[in-house]
Formats: C-alpha cells, structure tokens, sequence
C-alpha cells in the first residue's frame, strides 16, 4: 500500500483548492504506520491507522497519531476522521508485546504516549469522527469512545474486553465508554469484557450509525463533520470542552499515578502470566487461520 503522510507546518488555510486531486497527501520521513490527508475542498482531515496485521497501537503508532491530531489542530482542519487501512481490523488495540515481559524504560514510554494521544484526541477542538471499518477491541474502542461519532461496517465487534484477558480498563477508558452508553450498560458489559457485534453496539448507542462500507462510513463521518458548518468553532471548541474537561483535567494531574498503577497491575506475575496464555491463543488461532 501506499503510505500517505503529512508534512507538519502546513497551514490548511494556505492549501489552495484544486479541481482534479482533492486531498493533500504530504510525506514526512518519521511517519511509519499512518497516512495523512487532508481534503483541499472540504478541509477535513483523515488518519488511517496502517500496521498490518491488525493496527495494534504499539510506542511508534500513538506516537505517530499524536503528531497528526496535533497537526489537524495546528492547521486548522475543519474535522478528523479515524479509519484503517484494513478491511476487518480497525484496530485490535494496545499492542499486547509493549506488556507482555516489557522493558523498563520501553513500556513507560509506551504507556505516557497513550495517555498524551487519548488526551490530544479526547480534547481535541476539531470536530472527531471514527470511521470502524473492521474489529474494535478494547484501546480500539477507547479511541473510537474518544471521538465525537461513531460508524461502524456490519459483522465486526467492539467494546472494552480487558477482564477476559486478566487486565483493567483504567478509568479514564471507562469514562469516554460511559459517555456514550447508559452506565447499567456499560457497568455490566466492562465487567463482562463483553465485545458487541455492529448491531449490539448500535442498539446500546455505542455506535451511532452501522454502514456497509468504507466509503459510506467516510461519508456519514464527514456529513457529521459538515453538521457544524454554521457554528462558531471556538464556541464549539469551548462547549465541548465543558463536557470532556473533567476527564481531561483527572488523567493530566494522575498521569504518574496512572502509570505507576498501570506499571504495578501488569507487572504482577499472575498478569503477566494471564497475558501470556491469551497470546499465545491468538498466535495459535492466527496459524489456524
Ligand atoms: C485500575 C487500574 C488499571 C490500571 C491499568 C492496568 C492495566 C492495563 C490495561 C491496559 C488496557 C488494555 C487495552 C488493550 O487494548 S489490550 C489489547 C486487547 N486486544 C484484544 O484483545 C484483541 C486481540 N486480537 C484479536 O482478537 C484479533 O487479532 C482480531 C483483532 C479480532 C483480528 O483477528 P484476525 O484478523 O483473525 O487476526 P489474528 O488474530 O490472526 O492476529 C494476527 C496477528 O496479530 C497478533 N495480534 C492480534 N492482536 C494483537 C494485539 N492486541 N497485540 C499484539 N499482537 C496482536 C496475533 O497474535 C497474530 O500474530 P501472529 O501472526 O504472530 O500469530
């Protein structure tokens, strides 16, 4: 596949319109596991999550996606969309080999870079939207929740799966689930570590439209994107803001707290060992295949 990836510094506001290509595909050497674009017409931004197999979001990739929410901000996009390059897997969430026997310094890293993604992406000015073209287990379903709506492709599953694999969501991928599922819901599925299909996760609202391709889940994203066209964006940016500032403010003043009880849950031997049987599952079930 062809990497598309953006050039930082690029003020949206300076890209001319064009009529025959319509998106802005810019390169920077760094990025390894994204694309960028942006659409000169419409000023929407898009991040495809590209690490095949399955997008698990390992130290490099939340690096790689702070950039460009970042950017899509800096440059005045007018939304950002989420997508994969793949066509079954969103993304199968925290890449389970940056916890399973990690290395001191790496995993500390790893966990910061995830706290400062979901917190660039959960307070981010600019209109969210996630496009699930494929599965959404657990830190799939944390950056879907982070966003403002949600599509999702049939016969995929998405929710917050950590207790079957012996670990816990912490709470801030609890509170971005319960802004969008009643609390009973979400409260009886987390401690199920329950995976809803499309239909179940459309009928608790944790999605907010079931399309059945990717073209129309960019297309329902940037209809909901284009809703805001008459609304002021600072006063959009300042009213989200009094919904999502709370969480934000929570994890920034706890952010050493967190990785200090994120760094002794799974250093346990029993986790440790918890995750390394369901690993090993999957790479037995992935040889199957
Ligand atoms: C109270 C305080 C709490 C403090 C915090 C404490 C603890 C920390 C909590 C951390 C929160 C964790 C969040 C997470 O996101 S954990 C990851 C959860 N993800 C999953 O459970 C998904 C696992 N994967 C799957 O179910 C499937 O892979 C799939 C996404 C449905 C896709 O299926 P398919 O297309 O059939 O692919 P394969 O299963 O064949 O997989 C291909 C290869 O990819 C490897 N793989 C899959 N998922 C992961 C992963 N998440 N990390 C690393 N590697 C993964 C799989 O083993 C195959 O590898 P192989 O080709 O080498 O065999």
């Amino acid at each position: 596949m062809n990497i598309i990836r953006t050039v930082r510094s690029v003020a949206f506001s300076s890209i001319p319109n064009r009529t025959l290509s319509t998106t802005r595909s810019l390169s920077t050497p760094s990025a390894q596991y994204t694309a960028f674009e942006v659409n000169d017409k419409t000023g929407i931004a898009t991040l495809t999550l590209n690490r095949p197999p399955v997008n698990s979001l390992n130290l490099e990739l939340l690096t790689e996606m702070r950039n460009c929410l970042k950017d899509a901000e800096t440059n005045k996009c007018k939304g950002l969309i989420i997508t994969s390059s793949s066509n079954s897997v969103f993304t199968a969430g925290l890449d389970l080999l940056e916890m399973y026997q990690p290395q001191d310094e790496r995993v500390k890293s790893f966990w910061t870079a995830l706290q400062s993604m979901w917190m660039e992406l959960y307070g981010s000015k600019i209109p969210t939207a996630a496009a699930i073209n494929g599965h959404a287990p657990a830190g799939g379903c944390l950056i879907a929740t982070a966003c403002e709506y949600r599509v999702m492709l049939p016969n995929f599953t998405i929710g917050l799966n950590e207790t079957l694999i012996g670990i816990v969501a912490p709470k801030w991928f609890v509170s971005a689930f319960l802004n969008v599922v009643p609390r009973r819901v979400a409260e009886q599925a987390i401690t199920q570590g329950k995976l809803f299909t499309t239909a179940e996760a459309h009928h608790v609202g944790l999605v907010d439209d079931v399309v059945n391709t990717k073209e129309e889940a960019i297309a329902k994203c940037e209809q909901f994107i284009a809703s805001f066209k008459n609304v002021n964006p600072y006063a959009r940016a300042l009213t989200k803001q009094q919904f999502r500032i709370k969480e934000l403010q929570e994890l920034e003043q706890q952010r050493e707290k967190d990785l200090q009880i994120f760094l002794g849950l799974i250093m346990q031997p029993s986790v440790q060992k918890a995750m390394g049987i369901y690993l090993e599952g999957l790479k037995k079930k992935s040889k199957k295949q």
